[in-house]
């Protein structure tokens, strides 16, 4: 486990200081993998080069299974160093050694003797899949496959913790999808919590668990990725859904946007919002997905002729946030005008968009009592 308290780092001093980390606090459990995402000079390699003792923090803690590694002297620091695997952007090979002779290196150093180093080698460079290029020299490996060399050499030590600096950056689509699985089999055989800073957002959603939002050396947002994805309100979960072109909706329609607030939707959620609201709904364009064996999606949806607050409530009944989508002045509108009618009907002022924002837990259903209350029309449905 890794655990980050209060790590603030302070580059400069006096009236020349800057503030690069500031009192950062997160976690990173065993077989958990944590990306840290942030734009460029938010701080993520200050970050990474304080987690891996290069550079000291200048106040917080870095703990890896409770050991405190930042009050460690010199000598401490180096051995600490080893229960710690990095692997860069920068594949960071000697060209002039093979896949194996690379992978050995950190063995070598520890004075490991040949045949123990021979095993270790073949076990690690199996475990990467490269079994077959242990005699290949790094410019005829190719950028996946160097990333994969350097995994290997990371693991060589037995690491507790995995980093990862941008190890994805600048790889092609497949190579990509390569490490990332490669990682999560590591977090899954080794039970090893991994620590992934990116800048690359759709790589965040393949691999990790959780993720934190860092922005001039301040987490401004985290939590775990099925949360995030469901919480219509979350920035990070917004930049999390990919981005996909949907369809225009038809005259007559006003368009939704409709996300999962939900582990219990059920997969027929068209059919029955259809169904309930006793009204054509056509699907211009949808993503739903798998994230850590949780379903979680979004669909642009367009309806007619019915009274918005009604399609609120019922797509909340389903595990559902349905909101006008902005740039349809027509729903925007209407859903402004029904959300004050409701306010005005439900008892204690209740808002029905206030309540459409509140995610709701899996399996979450509205007592109907309240919901006929402040929308009649659901009797008809119902
Ligand atoms: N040694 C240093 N001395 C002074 N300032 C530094 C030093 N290293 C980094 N900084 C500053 O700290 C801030 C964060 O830099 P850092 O490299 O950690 O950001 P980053 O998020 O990794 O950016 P990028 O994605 O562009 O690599 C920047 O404003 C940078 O100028």
């Amino acid at each position: 486990m890794i655990s980050i308290e209060q790590l603030t780092k302070v580059y400069g001093h006096g009236a020349k200081a800057t503030v690069v980390l500031d009192r950062l606090d997160f976690r990173v459990d065993a077989a958990e993998i944590f990306a840290v995402v942030g734009p460029s000079g938010a701080g993520k390699s200050t970050l990474a080069q304080c987690v891996n003792l290069l550079e000291r923090p200048t106040s917080g803690s870095v703990l890896v299974n409770g050991e405190n590694l930042s009050q460690l002297g010199e000598r401490q620091l180096r051995a600490a160093r080893r229960r710690i695997g990095t692997i860069f952007q920068s594949d960071g090979l000697y060209s002039r050694r093979t896949a194996a002779q690379n992978v050995a290196l950190p063995l070598e150093y520890l004075g490991v003797t040949t045949a123990e180093a021979k095993r270790r080698v073949a076990e690690l460079l199996d475990r990467v899949g490269l079994s077959d290029r242990a005699g290949h020299y790094p410019h005829q490996l190719s950028g996946g496959q160097r990333q994969r060399v350097g995994i290997a050499r990371a693991l060589a030590l037995r690491p507790q913790v995995l980093l990862s600096d941008e190890a994805t950056s600048g790889l092609d689509p497949e190579s990509t999808a390569s490490i990332v699985s490669l990682l999560k089999e590591l977090r899954d055989d080794l039970d090893l919590s991994i620590l992934f800073i990116t800048h690359e957002m759709d790589t965040v959603l393949q691999v990790a668990d959780a993720v934190a939002r860092l922005d001039h050396g301040h987490i401004v947002e985290s939590g775990r990725i099925v949360d995030l994805l469901r919480d219509p309100a979350s920035a990070l979960g917004r930049a999390l859904r990919p981005a996909r072109p949907h369809a225009t909706p038809q005259l007559g329609e006003t368009h939704w946007f409709v996300s999962y607030t939900s582990g219990a939707v059920p997969a027929d959620w068209v059919l029955r919002l259809a169904s309930e609201l006793d009204a054509p709904v056509s699907v211009l364009g949808a993503s739903i997905e798998t994230v850590a064996g949780q379903t979680v999606g979004h669909a642009n949806i367009g309806v007619r002729a019915v009274e918005p607050a009604l399609l609120v409530e019922t797509a909340r009944r389903l595990g559902l946030d349905a909101r006008p989508v902005p740039e349809d002045p027509e729903a925007a509108a209407l859903a402004d005008r029904s959300a004050e009618e409701s306010s005005r009907s439900s008892d204690g002022g209740r808002s029905t968009s206030a309540d459409a924002s509140a995610p709701a837990a899996a399996g979450d259903t509205t007592p109907e009592a309240s919901i006929s209350s402040t929308v009649p029309a659901l009797e008809r449905v119902a």
